[in-house]
């Protein structure tokens, strides 16, 4: 009997309000804040770039990237920018729509004009036409009533890689493409990397490439600011101590090591929160931010469940990483100077180095595993030159890792006949 009444208890007390959360859904990644800290220059940015829009609507078509690591506040940024420029412009008596379509789900061409057009609520025949006959149609519909629609293109990188050279191509030159003299899609193309533009063609690259804008992972004082935010709303006052969102903001700042991500500093901080109610604990404290931290890098886990699997040179090339970092103290290197690591090891290893397009094609492949992240150089190097990094914090236990694969790979080897 007793028992019954603690279940019930139990339960009766999970379903009671919560003495944590005020609004919890304010946390969650679809949330778009009222007020964006330390995105307002790349919004006003923005604002500059389709300013010819309200004194040349009708005949100008804009284009600009938008680009930066994951979490860096891409999607939400355009779009809010996106929302209160239509907002804006509606006021004004110009017609503008604002799409957001992620090339994740609508990865065809065909499929991003069944999203525009189910936004527009316009009836589109499904059979007998190609997609670059349906896209003209919604072109024709929006010059006929005037609007002009911005589109952002989130997650671009992912429709070069699995769309037609053909769509992509139509996408961007349409206006060379369509007949029409006026003017009525701008777009905002959002990628991670926008090197990924170089595999393209440059006729297409360079229609892309005219503007861009780029987002730098989060330092821990903006991190702060972002959390203090969330703070205040999702939770009850006083919840959370200072030295918390501190705690947090330093663990991801990209000034202290960290990733810069704002999505995972924000999981944290729920995590942290869903830990400390289950604990009956009136305040979120760090020692729940640690467990939510280790909870949430499962991902880091899984990388290094990849690490048995990879081939004796992919091993290789991150134990050169790995001494490049240990030795110049710096987080990415320039390719061409771990292909120089990469050869020098092989020597010591009595390995044949592998050529120049293979250590491209090596880069790719863990990239795609999630194991290192690229990036382009920016100023004050010259020339342009790709950064490479590990996704994965370098610790002993990672080195360790990397060099008993290495020696079982090596051990493991045929010997030359
Ligand atoms: N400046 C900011 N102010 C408030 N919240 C932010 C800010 N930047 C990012 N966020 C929040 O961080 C999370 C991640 O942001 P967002 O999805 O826009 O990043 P992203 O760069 O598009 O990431 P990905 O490349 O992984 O898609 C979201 O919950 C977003 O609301």
């Amino acid at each position: 009997m007793k028992v019954t009444t603690n279940l019930e208890d139990i339960i009766e007390s999970g379903l009671s309000g919560s003495t944590i959360f005020k609004q919890q859904k304010v946390l969650s990644p679809d949330h778009i804040p009222s007020r964006l800290p330390h995105r307002e220059e790349k919004i006003k940015e923005l604002s500059l770039a389709f300013r010819e829009l309200t004194t040349n609507m009708g005949s100008t078509s804009v284009r600009v990237v938008v680009s930066g690591p994951t979490g860096t506040g891409k999607t939400v940024t355009t779009k809010s920018f996106g929302e209160a420029l239509k907002k804006r412009l509606n006021e004004r008596g110009l017609r503008l729509e604002y799409i957001h379509a992620n090339c994740h789900s609508q990865r065809t061409l065909y499929l991003l004009t069944m999203e525009i057009a189910s936004h527009l609520k316009l009836p589109i025949p499904v059979r007998g036409l190609s997609s670059q006959e349906a896209f003209k149609i919604i072109h024709d519909y929006l010059v006929k009533r005037n609007i002009h629609l911005i589109l952002t293109l989130d997650e671009f990188d992912y429709l070069i890689n699995t769309s037609s050279y053909e769509d992509i191509y139509f996408l961007v030159r349409l206006y060379d493409e369509l007949s029409s003299a006026s003017r009525h899609i701008s777009y905002i193309f959002i990628m991670r990397d926008e090197q990924n533009l170089y595999t393209l063609d440059r006729s297409i690259r360079d229609h892309i490439l005219r503007n861009v804008i780029r987002l730098e992972p989060y330092k821990s004082n903006e991190l702060k600011d972002i959390l203090m935010d969330r703070v205040n709303e999702a939770f009850y006052p006083n919840v959370v101590p200072d030295e918390t969102v501190e705690y947090i903001s330093n663990l991801y700042g990209h000034d202290k090591g960290g990733s810069g991500n704002a999505r995972l500093a924000i999981e944290a901080l729920e995590v942290a929160g869903k830990i400390a109610e289950a604990r009956n604990s009136p305040l979120v404290l760090i020692e729940h931010v640690k467990e939510a931290n280790s909870r949430i890098n499962v991902e880091a886990g899984e990388i290094l469940d990849e690490i048995p699997l990879l081939d004796l040179h992919l091993l290789i090339m991150l134990k050169a990483l790995i001494n490049l970092h240990n030795r110049l103290k710096v987080d990415s290197v320039p390719i061409g100077k771990l292909e120089k690591e990469y050869a020098e090891l092989c020597a010591e290893l009595g390995e044949e180095p592998r050529r120049h397009t293979q250590i491209y094609e090596y880069v790719r492949r863990m990239k795609l595993m999630g194991i290192l992240e690229t990036q382009q150089s920016g100023k004050g190097m010259r020339g342009r030159t790709t950064l490479i990094s590990l996704s994965v914090p370098i610790t002993q236990d990672f080195e360790d890792l990397i060099t008993k694969n290495l020696r079982m790979k090596l051990d493991n080897r045929e010997e030359p006949v």
